[in-house]
């Protein structure tokens, strides 16, 4: 499979690193100095694109793959605002997209037992519930797009939480997210519910980028001549 990768930094080089060992050819290797590499006629020669490169930039890459129809993967975070314009414009011009806040499989399994505690947890009001994120400090988001998957399925759930703030909780309706920046953390995150009685947390800890950067290749691989708009539970069959 031909992949053009859109960043080319800390993600981009791990997620080059498996492509490559998996038999894949990188097409294109796309950073602030290369943005010609995102015109039509360039981007149009690779079979998908994975687009890593920050909050800022990731809606202008995603509708260039779209312009050149090429599939894209895109881990991005910190533009979820926009992502209701790129899903529409996706469906509109026929083109295949998969976003993830994280593409690791521990954190998609992760986010199901989330989902699941927090229905055990819908109707105890004894317990308070908070959440937390550790990244390194290169990160320029906070709280992390993956918290904030989390956060809101949670909140879909436990309804006496309705909004995440990032800081201490003022208020009982909101769902505190403390974020810490500490190196060379690749991102935990901790969901604590507490009552007087006990407390029960659950934590995943990513020991290094591997799981994000195979869980993208595994989602370019699966996205490559689809149609329409997926998530890692699509690829992952969760
Ligand atoms: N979903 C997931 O599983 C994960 C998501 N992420 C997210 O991925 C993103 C990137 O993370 P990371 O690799 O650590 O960040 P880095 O800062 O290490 O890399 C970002 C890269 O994007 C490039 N870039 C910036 N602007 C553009 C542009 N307009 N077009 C093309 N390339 C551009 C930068 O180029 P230059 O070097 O020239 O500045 C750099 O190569 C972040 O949003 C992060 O939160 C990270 C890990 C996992
Ligand atoms: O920037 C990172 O590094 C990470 N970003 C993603 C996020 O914002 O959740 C995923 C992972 O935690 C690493």
């Amino acid at each position: 499979m031909k992949i053009a990768l859109i960043g080319y930094g800390k993600m981009g080089k791990a997620i080059e690193a498996i492509a490559v060992a998996k038999g894949h050819e990188i097409v294109h290797r796309v950073d602030l100095n290369s943005q010609h590499l995102l015109e039509k006629e360039e981007l149009s020669k690779a079979d998908v694109a994975i687009e890593f490169t920050g909050p800022e930039t990731a809606y202008n890459n995603i509708l260039k793959c779209f312009a050149a129809n090429v599939p894209v993967v895109c881990g991005s975070t910190g533009w979820l605002e926009q992502l209701p314009a790129v899903k529409s414009i996706c469906l509109e011009q026929h083109r295949a997209f998969l976003y993830a806040s994280n593409f690791s499989v521990g954190v998609n399994i992760f986010f199901e037992i989330n989902k699941r505690l927090a229905e055990l947890m819908a109707n105890q009001p004894q317990y308070e519930v908070k959440m937390e994120e550790i990244h390194h400090t290169q990160k320029r988001d906070a709280p992390s797009g993956t918290a904030i998957t989390l956060a809101e399925q949670l909140m879909e759930k436990v309804r006496r939480k309705q909004e995440w703030v990032n800081d201490e909780a003022s208020k009982p309706e909101q769902l505190s997210i403390i974020s810490k920046r500490i190196d060379p953390a690749p991102g935990t995150h901790s969901i604590t519910y507490t009552s007087a009685i006990d407390d029960i947390t659950i934590t995943h800890t990513a020991h290094s980028r591997e799981g994000f950067a195979s869980g993208a290749v595994i989602a370019a691989e699966w996205l490559k001549g689809k149609t329409g708009i997926f998530s890692m539970k699509d690829v992952l069959s969760l």
